[in-house]
């Protein structure tokens, strides 16, 4: 794994922008796999900022997101498609049919999780997946004791999972208990992995990820056998890894 020292979250937002853009920019027809959370936001204001500065154009590329929440529609403001929309799509020329995120409200989940693997098969392949690190080792909604095998599929949120994403909610309450997510082994065949990983809170989950063994109790230890991951983490992420 190849780890990017960055001093800050700007600077690790701005080194995740060069590294998608360069894709977007050499890629005939850019498959891009993208995130939720608060890590990959400022990534999402720099590739508006490029776009808006015409530097770049994003009508040849297509999107595949991580994950959603079972339950809520697209224009839920707590929906990851609502999330991608105001926080990138909107901003950009990305047209909408080539932006995918699994649906919340599928009257058969496990169909839409069928239907959405199926996508990114036929999409050919992820050519960069970005991802962000959830406290206890989740990569996606991959929660720990998920299979490495893997595909698209329907995941019960562990209780602490729902509690680091309250602060999104009105009340624990709300927050939703199953979601959709990309597996590990779909994330796996991602041509290249790009992780951020920003906040002194991250610390210990990347020194077990990089440091710890592999195993299914930690997924995102999985990317240490991945041949092209790249790290991009800062400076109060870093205090627990010895590089
Ligand atoms: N499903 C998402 C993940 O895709 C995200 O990477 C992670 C970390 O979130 P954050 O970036 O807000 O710390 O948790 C969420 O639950």
């Amino acid at each position: 794994m190849n780890i990017i020292k960055v001093k800050d979250y700007e600077e690790m937002s701005q080194k995740a922008c060069s590294l998608l853009l360069d894709v977007v920019e050499n890629e005939r027809k850019p498959v891009l796999g993208l995130a939720t959370g608060s890590t990959p936001e400022g990534l999402y204001r720099n590739l508006i900022e490029k776009y808006e500065q015409h530097e770049v154009t994003f009508e040849d590329t297509t999107t595949f997101n991580l994950d959603e929440y079972v339950g809520l529609a697209k224009d839920d403001p707590n929906s990851y498609r609502y999330f991608m929309n105001e926080k990138l799509f909107k901003h950009i020329n990305i047209q909408d049919e080539n932006t995918h995120v699994p649906s919340g409200v599928a009257e058969d989940p496990k169909q839409e999780c069928k239907d959405y693997e199926q996508l990114i098969q036929e999409a050919d392949r992820i050519d960069i997946q970005i991802l962000g690190l959830g406290l206890n080792g989740h990569i996606g909604f991959n929660e720990p004791g998920t299979s490495f095998s893997s595909r698209t599929h329907v995941v019960e949120l562990d209780e602490s999972t729902r509690n680091a994403n309250a602060r999104f909610f009105d009340s624990i309450d709300d927050v939703p208990t199953q979601a959709i997510t990309m597996g590990i082994e779909t994330i796996m065949e991602s041509k290249s992995i790009i992780l951020l990983v920003s906040g002194a809170n991250k610390a210990e989950p990347l020194a077990r990820l990089v440091h710890g063994e592999v195993s299914e109790d930690f997924p995102a230890s999985i990317l240490q056998t991945h041949g092209n991951v790249t790290i991009i983490a800062d400076e109060a992420a870093r205090t627990k890894i010895d590089l």
